[in-house]
């Protein structure tokens, strides 16, 4: 049985605390008390109609107006306290719906790239798009006529106490037994949905097991009875089932029947042995149309709150997620001080047994061991999908490995670390909105200058209107390719990051990107540890060791004569791009 289906109604209760969380606090408060309020005042109401009715019907009628007064005042009261309760509803309802979006937004965040057209992401899109209606809906058209029902039996027991004991006695256990019918109706109907969908799955599996074993079971001469029987006993199985889900339903309707006709019944009983006055009498059948609209309003509710409670489950255990990863990453950024105290240092890099699989199962790295040099230009080279951008990306911080470790500077890192101490430049690079200065000054102030120079965009900057501050990326100034990635090299060279990884696998680059890259990346020689996947024979010359990918594996090392003299896949991919550019050595 699944657990949602032995969640108890206090679970709502919890979840909502759970999601809205310290902030709601003081508006759970006041919408739980203003709501008790409201009943125990609605209850108030019914009760004084014994009172009016005695006086109406005995010496001095008029005496009746001190108790119309008084429910109208009373009646005033409990409405100002339902408006109040509404609006502080409405606040809880809202916090649910922030807390969705917020707890949602980061969990798309945290996705992995390849997941973000998965299943999950679909399920979070729903959850953070569509649960806000919900939610607000579910506080103030469930939870209050959920209040109000639980403790209007309760507490009309309790003013009944000063007219009969037996009549409280009787209005007290009838409360009581209608809150475990509906408990108990409920779960008997999970249960029955629950052995529901476990028959079902029984029946597919039978259905496919017969389906695998029919031809070897006609060739053995068996005939159709064996269809009959998996028929036979899925059909039970329905019976079984409807046995299980009517008395679910059907024990609150008993249970409230039999609690009106026991109240009904000891109402007559104290009337007819004189205990009761008939006026008295008559005001208990106020009472009991009261207990009567409490508990069917209750047995209405039995179903929209199953759905409350699966959504309100769902949106808490997104935000305890939430709460997990963002405690991670507060352990994670303090691991990373130390790395982060390195800014401008270079950092060295270490993978140990890294190893990559993406969701569909693709294995792209295996096993990858590698030592990156501080300050060293180490070029990735291989044939295409042989794992160079992904491990570019484990590097960089953008996936976390499937197995093994990332070490930089000797420290074990987490994805978010290395997103921290690496700058990248990617194949294309993306702009966004805004001048050239917020394009590429991200947080700490470069000199410009040098920056504009190192990435050759002094003259991208010369041929805009205002330099610097010319705006791009909202189609503005439109920018080639080739000027675009030099934005791209400036940004990265204006992040303080000790490790620059450049991806340049695929772009076609032209003359004067391609000279600005390998001259930054010349100039900067030492500054920074520099990674970069390239088949750019300028660029792989840089080279103080190049890495041979295969299939995911590391197959070879070493700086670039030496590899081409020992021959093998790296001579291979040079001998191919020299005769794809004619590039002379
Ligand atoms: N998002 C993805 N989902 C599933 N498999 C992927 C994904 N991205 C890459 N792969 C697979 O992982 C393996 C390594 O791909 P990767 O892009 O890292 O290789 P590459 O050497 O950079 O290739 P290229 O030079 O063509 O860019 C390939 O088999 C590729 O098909």
């Amino acid at each position: 049985m699944s657990s949602d289906s032995t969640r108890i109604l206090p679970t709502v209760f919890a979840d909502v605390r759970v999601i809205t969380g310290a902030a709601g606090r003081p508006h759970r408060l006041a919408f739980y008390a203003l709501t008790t309020l409201s009943t125990a005042l609605q209850a108030a109401a019914v009760l004084l109609s014994i009172p009016l009715l005695r006086a109406l019907f005995g010496d001095t009628p008029s005496d009746a107006w001190v108790w119309v007064a008084a429910m109208v005042a009373v009646l005033a009261v409990g409405w100002t306290a339902d408006i109040l309760a509404t609006r502080a509803g409405l606040r809880v309802g809202f916090g649910l719906i922030d807390a969705a979006e917020s707890a949602g937004v980061s969990a798309i965040g945290r996705l992995d790239p390849a997941e973000l057209h998965g299943d999950r992401a679909s399920r979070l899109r729903d959850l953070v798009t569509k649960s806000g209606p919900e939610s607000v809906s579910a506080i103030v058209l469930l939870f209050s006529p959920l209040i109000h029902a639980a403790l209007l039996v309760p507490m009309l027991a309790v003013g009944l106490l000063f007219v009969s004991w037996q009549l409280a006695v009787v209005a007290l256990v009838g409360g009581i037994v209608l809150l475990g019918a509906f408990y108990g109706g409920r779960r008997a109907v999970a249960k029955s949905e629950d052995r529901f969908a476990e028959a079902g799955r029984a029946l597919d599996d039978r259905m496919l097991e017969f389906g695998w074993a029919q031809p070897t079971l006609r060739a053995a001469g068996v005939g159709t009875g064996t269809v009959d029987e998996v028929l036979a006993d899925s059909r039970r199985r329905g019976f079984r089932l409807l046995a299980w889900q009517i008395p679910g339903d059907l024990l609150f309707t008993v249970a409230g029947q039999l609690v009106l006709l026991a109240f009904g019944v000891t109402t007559g009983a104290l009337y007819l042995d004189g205990t009761l006055s008939g006026v008295t009498a008559a005001a208990m059948v106020v009472v009991l149309l009261r207990v009567v609209e409490t508990t069917g309003s209750l047995s209405l509710l039995a179903t929209p709150i199953a759905g409350v409670e699966r959504l309100l489950a769902q949106l808490r255990d997104l935000v305890v997620e939430d709460l997990a990863a963002e405690q991670n990453t507060v352990r994670r950024s303090t691991s990373n001080d130390a790395l982060r105290e390195a800014y401008g240092a270079p950092v060295p890099v270490r993978l140990s047994e890294v190893g990559y699989t993406y969701p569909d199962g693709t294995r792209a790295l295996d096993g990858v061991e590698l030592t990156i040099p501080a300050g060293e230009i180490t070029v990735l080279v291989g044939a295409s999908g042989s794992g160079k951008s992904t491990l570019l990306d484990v590097i960089s911080g953008l996936r976390e490995p499937s197995t093994g470790r990332v070490d930089f500077g000797g420290d074990e890192t987490t994805a978010a670390g290395r997103l921290q101490n690496a700058s990248m430049v990617f194949q294309t690079t993306s702009l966004r909105p805004g001048t050239v200065r917020e394009n590429v000054v991200t947080s700490a102030e470069p000199d410009l200058v040098e920056i504009a120079d190192l990435a050759r965009l002094d003259a991208v900057l010369d041929s805009l209107p205002e330099g610097w501050d010319s705006r791009i990326g909202d189609g503005s100034n439109t920018l080639s390719g080739g000027e675009r990635q030099r934005v791209g090299l400036a940004r990265a060279l204006a992040k303080p990051a000790g490790l620059l990884l450049v991806d340049e696998a695929t772009s076609s680059l032209d003359v004067i990107t391609e000279r600005a890259v390998v001259d930054s990346l010349r100039r900067i020689r030492g500054t920074r540890t520099v990674v970069a996947v390239t088949h750019r024979p300028a660029l792989v010359a840089l080279a103080d060791s190049v890495i041979v990918l295969d299939h995911g594996r590391v197959v070879d090392s070493g700086a670039v004569d030496d590899l081409l003299a020992r021959g093998g896949v790296f001579a291979d991919l040079w001998q191919r791009w020299r005769e794809a550019e004619g590039w002379q050595v």
